[in-house]
Protein backbone atom coordinates (compact mmCIF):
# COMPACT_ATOMS: atom_id res chain seq x y z
CA UNK A 1 0.00 0.00 0.00
CA UNK A 2 1.37 3.72 -0.96
CA UNK A 3 0.32 6.63 0.61
CA UNK A 4 -3.06 8.08 -0.22
CA UNK A 5 -1.43 11.13 -2.24
CA UNK A 6 0.07 8.78 -4.74
CA UNK A 7 -2.02 5.73 -4.65
CA UNK A 8 -1.75 3.28 -7.52
CA UNK A 9 -4.95 2.40 -9.15
CA UNK A 10 -5.38 -0.39 -11.76
CA UNK A 11 -8.23 -0.33 -14.17
CA UNK A 12 -9.14 -3.31 -15.97
CA UNK A 13 -11.95 -5.11 -18.26
CA UNK A 14 -12.21 -6.52 -21.45
CA UNK A 15 -11.23 -4.19 -24.25
CA UNK A 16 -14.47 -1.60 -25.32
CA UNK A 17 -15.39 -1.41 -21.88
CA UNK A 18 -14.11 2.28 -21.29
CA UNK A 19 -10.90 1.81 -19.29
CA UNK A 20 -8.83 4.61 -21.29
CA UNK A 21 -11.93 6.87 -21.74
CA UNK A 22 -12.92 6.61 -17.37
CA UNK A 23 -8.72 6.21 -16.92
CA UNK A 24 -7.95 9.64 -17.91
CA UNK A 25 -11.11 11.28 -16.65
CA UNK A 26 -9.98 10.12 -13.03
CA UNK A 27 -6.64 11.71 -14.11
CA UNK A 28 -7.70 14.86 -15.23
CA UNK A 29 -10.30 15.09 -12.19
CA UNK A 30 -8.31 13.44 -9.68
CA UNK A 31 -7.36 16.36 -6.45
CA UNK A 32 -4.12 14.09 -6.19
CA UNK A 33 -1.51 13.73 -9.16
CA UNK A 34 -2.32 10.30 -11.14
CA UNK A 35 -0.33 9.61 -14.56
CA UNK A 36 -2.40 7.38 -16.53
CA UNK A 37 -0.59 4.64 -18.06
CA UNK A 38 -2.02 2.88 -21.32
CA UNK A 39 -0.18 -0.33 -20.57
CA UNK A 40 -1.17 -1.71 -24.28
CA UNK A 41 0.45 1.38 -25.60
CA UNK A 42 3.22 1.38 -23.27
CA UNK A 43 4.23 -2.40 -24.72
CA UNK A 44 3.47 -1.49 -28.08
CA UNK A 45 6.07 2.34 -27.64
CA UNK A 46 8.60 0.59 -25.79
CA UNK A 47 8.59 -3.38 -27.26
CA UNK A 48 7.84 -4.55 -24.72
CA UNK A 49 6.01 -7.70 -26.98
CA UNK A 50 7.55 -11.23 -28.05
CA UNK A 51 5.39 -10.76 -30.58
CA UNK A 52 2.57 -9.50 -33.04
CA UNK A 53 0.27 -11.70 -34.38
CA UNK A 54 -1.35 -10.48 -37.39
CA UNK A 55 -4.52 -12.68 -37.65
CA UNK A 56 -5.29 -11.47 -34.25
CA UNK A 57 -4.12 -8.15 -34.36
CA UNK A 58 -2.36 -8.34 -30.85
CA UNK A 59 0.90 -8.61 -29.08
CA UNK A 60 2.30 -11.24 -27.18
CA UNK A 61 3.58 -9.58 -24.33
CA UNK A 62 6.74 -10.13 -22.63
CA UNK A 63 6.11 -9.84 -19.22
CA UNK A 64 8.77 -9.97 -17.86
CA UNK A 65 10.08 -6.57 -19.41
CA UNK A 66 6.85 -4.89 -18.92
CA UNK A 67 7.15 -5.80 -15.10
CA UNK A 68 10.74 -4.57 -14.69
CA UNK A 69 9.38 -1.07 -16.83
CA UNK A 70 6.07 -0.37 -14.62
CA UNK A 71 8.12 -1.40 -11.20
CA UNK A 72 10.01 1.97 -10.78
CA UNK A 73 6.91 3.54 -12.17
CA UNK A 74 4.51 1.77 -9.65
CA UNK A 75 7.14 2.14 -6.90
CA UNK A 76 6.61 6.04 -7.11
CA UNK A 77 3.09 6.35 -6.90
CA UNK A 78 0.55 8.59 -8.32
CA UNK A 79 -0.53 6.42 -11.10
CA UNK A 80 -3.44 4.10 -12.94
CA UNK A 81 -2.40 1.03 -14.72
CA UNK A 82 -5.33 0.96 -17.58
CA UNK A 83 -4.97 -2.69 -19.26
CA UNK A 84 -7.15 -5.22 -20.29
CA UNK A 85 -5.60 -7.92 -17.68
CA UNK A 86 -4.30 -7.90 -14.99
CA UNK A 87 -3.51 -11.10 -13.29
CA UNK A 88 0.62 -10.49 -14.04
CA UNK A 89 0.60 -7.76 -11.69
CA UNK A 90 1.82 -8.62 -8.06
CA UNK A 91 -0.59 -8.32 -5.32
CA UNK A 92 1.45 -5.73 -3.34
CA UNK A 93 1.26 -2.83 -6.50
CA UNK A 94 -2.43 -1.76 -6.32
CA UNK A 95 -4.45 0.27 -3.64
CA UNK A 96 -7.75 -0.56 -5.37
CA UNK A 97 -8.59 -2.53 -8.55
CA UNK A 98 -11.90 -1.19 -10.65
CA UNK A 99 -12.97 -3.80 -13.14
CA UNK A 100 -15.42 -2.00 -15.58
CA UNK A 101 -18.23 -4.25 -17.51
CA UNK A 102 -20.40 -3.15 -20.29
CA UNK A 103 -23.76 -4.76 -21.45
CA UNK A 104 -22.80 -6.62 -24.63
CA UNK A 105 -24.09 -4.96 -27.55
CA UNK A 106 -22.68 -1.73 -26.61
CA UNK A 107 -19.20 -3.84 -26.25
CA UNK A 108 -20.43 -5.32 -29.46
CA UNK A 109 -21.31 -2.39 -31.50
CA UNK A 110 -17.76 -0.55 -29.78
CA UNK A 111 -15.27 -3.44 -30.86
CA UNK A 112 -16.93 -3.23 -34.52
CA UNK A 113 -16.15 -0.09 -34.78
CA UNK A 114 -12.12 -0.72 -33.89
CA UNK A 115 -12.10 -2.98 -37.33
CA UNK A 116 -10.97 -5.70 -34.94
CA UNK A 117 -11.22 -8.94 -37.01
CA UNK A 118 -14.79 -10.85 -35.76
CA UNK A 119 -13.20 -13.78 -34.36
CA UNK A 120 -11.29 -11.30 -31.75
CA UNK A 121 -15.04 -9.14 -31.47
CA UNK A 122 -16.16 -13.11 -30.87
CA UNK A 123 -13.88 -13.53 -28.71
CA UNK A 124 -14.06 -10.18 -26.25
CA UNK A 125 -17.55 -10.22 -26.16
CA UNK A 126 -17.54 -14.24 -24.98
CA UNK A 127 -15.03 -13.15 -22.25
CA UNK A 128 -17.65 -9.92 -21.28
CA UNK A 129 -20.26 -12.43 -20.98
CA UNK A 130 -18.58 -15.44 -19.05
CA UNK A 131 -16.71 -12.65 -16.94
CA UNK A 132 -13.30 -13.64 -17.57
CA UNK A 133 -10.13 -12.27 -18.22
CA UNK A 134 -8.17 -12.84 -21.58
N1 LIG B 1 -19.59 5.36 -20.08
C1 LIG B 1 -19.56 5.41 -21.42
N2 LIG B 1 -20.66 5.75 -22.11
C2 LIG B 1 -20.64 5.77 -23.46
N3 LIG B 1 -19.55 5.49 -24.23
C3 LIG B 1 -18.43 5.15 -23.59
C4 LIG B 1 -18.37 5.07 -22.17
N4 LIG B 1 -17.12 4.68 -21.81
C5 LIG B 1 -16.45 4.52 -22.96
N5 LIG B 1 -17.23 4.80 -24.02
C6 LIG B 1 -16.83 4.70 -25.43
O1 LIG B 1 -16.52 3.34 -25.69
C7 LIG B 1 -15.40 3.25 -26.56
C8 LIG B 1 -14.34 2.38 -25.89
O2 LIG B 1 -13.84 3.07 -24.75
P1 LIG B 1 -12.34 2.94 -24.28
O3 LIG B 1 -12.20 3.85 -23.11
O4 LIG B 1 -11.40 3.13 -25.43
O5 LIG B 1 -12.32 1.42 -23.82
P2 LIG B 1 -11.09 0.49 -23.37
O6 LIG B 1 -10.00 1.40 -22.90
O7 LIG B 1 -11.64 -0.35 -22.26
O8 LIG B 1 -10.71 -0.35 -24.56
C9 LIG B 1 -14.94 4.66 -26.85
O9 LIG B 1 -15.49 5.06 -28.10
C10 LIG B 1 -15.55 5.48 -25.72
O10 LIG B 1 -15.83 6.79 -26.13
Amino acid sequence: MTNAQSPVIIITGTPGTGKSTHAQLLANESPVPLRHINVGDLVKENGLYEDYDEEWQSYTVDEDKLLDELEPIVTEGGVILDWHTCEIFPERWPDLVVVLRCENSQLWDRLEKRSYPLKKIQENNEAEIMQVKI
